[in-house]
């Protein structure tokens, strides 16, 4: 049954108080059916080839050729109807999403204002990185990569960013003995730090305070880190019979050239948030007491920039050296197994449980 006058007119006040601009392409739509349904074919001279605006309008119209004004006005019913129950659901899903993200025991992920935020949630161990904790993020990451958010932004809840690895995932042995152990680590290594490789959406770093080990390495794959300067970034591979992960020995020689690379990767130089943004791997650093008002206030203003060209921008950025990348998660990866099963690496986590070592 084709649209009476009443269900038309009505249709025409619901697009005065549509909440989310349909964009440029519906509103040509609608201008066309309305002009469609109330007036006919297009009768008016088309415009001057400068006169974009309305020459698209009257392209539009046109388009419409001899459509009867019935169909023109059950066609513009029809639209606006899509496009009220559209915007309800997706109100409804934002209204949703703005709720803390369920399923998560040691994130807290929230989605605000375009923005989806994962903070570490680990605040009286210094957010170290569990087993559990890299499972989440890999999680948490796809959701993000999905969702319906510009910016993903990571920060750590409490006074420390994150301590790193919890070296307590060096202290449950599985049945299978401590090279399943290095085995398995190695594994979940490599795909936690693909998922940053891979991820599509500009990344952010709010290191709120002091960053430790993998927490650091990971932050050359991120896009912007904006640092609190109470933060510090350290990173004591040698200390703890280790080697670098996250692709940091590719990005922090590309990053702050490759003696700085060295101090901070070989012999363990913890760096101020002043340091780590005279040598590049810090975008900005903020006084604390003024850090998520200011961080907050320019995340929201870039979260409002077209999406699109962001991600498009991302992926030309990134695509570069992908598979580079990849490559050398998977050899980092592989140098650690061996790494982890070293009398040196046993002995350094000993020594932090049994307190003779802190960093
Ligand atoms: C799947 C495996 C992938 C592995 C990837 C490879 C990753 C490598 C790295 O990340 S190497 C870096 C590892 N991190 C560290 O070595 C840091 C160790 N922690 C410290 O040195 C100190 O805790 C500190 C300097 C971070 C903070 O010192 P302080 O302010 O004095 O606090 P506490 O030491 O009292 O810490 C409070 C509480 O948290 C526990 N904790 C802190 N960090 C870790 C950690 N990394 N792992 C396990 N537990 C940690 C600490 O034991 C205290 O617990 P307690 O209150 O005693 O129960």
């Amino acid at each position: 049954m084709g649209a009476c006058q009443k269900d038309f007119e009505s249709a025409v006040n619901q697009v005065k108080l549509l909440k989310k601009d349909p964009g440029n392409e519906v509103k040509l739509k609608l201008y066309a059916l309305y002009k469609q349904a109330t007036e006919g074919p297009c009768n008016t001279p088309k415009p001057g080839l400068f006169d974009l605006i309305n020459k698209a309008k009257w392209d539009a119209w046109n388009a419409l050729g001899n459509l009867p004004k019935e169909t023109a006005r059950q066609n513009y019913v029809d639209l606006v109807s899509g496009l009220r129950s559209s915007s309800d659901s997706s109100s409804q899903v934002k209204s949703e999403a703005d709720k803390k993200r369920a399923g998560y025991d040691t994130l807290v992920i929230t989605s605000e204002d375009c923005i989806t935020k994962i903070m570490l949630n680990r605040p009286a161990k210094k957010n170290a990185l569990t087993t559990q904790m890299y499972r989440e993020i890999m999680l948490a990451l796809e959701a993000a990569s999905k969702d319906d958010s510009t910016i993903t932004v990571f920060t750590g809840n409490g006074d420390y960013y994150s301590s790193g690895n919890d070296l307590t995932n060096f202290t449950d042995i599985p049945p299978g003995g401590i090279e399943e152990k290095a085995k398995n680590s190695a594994i979940l290594l490599r795909d936690f730090v693909d998922c940053f490789i891979d991820f599509p959406k500009p990344l952010v770093a709010v290191v709120n305070g002091p960053a430790v080990g993998i927490a650091v390495t990971i932050l050359g794959l991120f896009d912007l880190v904006y640092a609190s300067d109470r933060a510090t970034f350290h990173t004591p591979f040698s200390h703890l019979g280790q080697t670098p992960e996250g692709c940091s020995s590719y990005t922090f020689p590309k990053i702050m050239g490759p003696a700085k690379a060295v101090e901070m990767l070989i012999f363990g130089k913890k760096l101020t948030a002043g340091e780590a943004y005279a040598q590049g791997l810090v975008t900005e650093v903020f006084p604390d007491s003024t850090f998520q008002k200011e961080v907050w206030t320019r995340l929201k203003a870039y979260s409002k920039l077209s999406q699109n060209a962001m991600h498009i921008s991302k992926q030309i950025i990134r695509n570069h050296e992908k598979e580079k990348l990849h490559a050398i998660n998977a050899e980092e990866s592989r140098i650690l197994q061996e790494r982890w099963l070293s009398d040196e690496c046993m002995n350094a986590v000993m020594d932090f449980f049994s307190r003779k070592a802190k960093l």
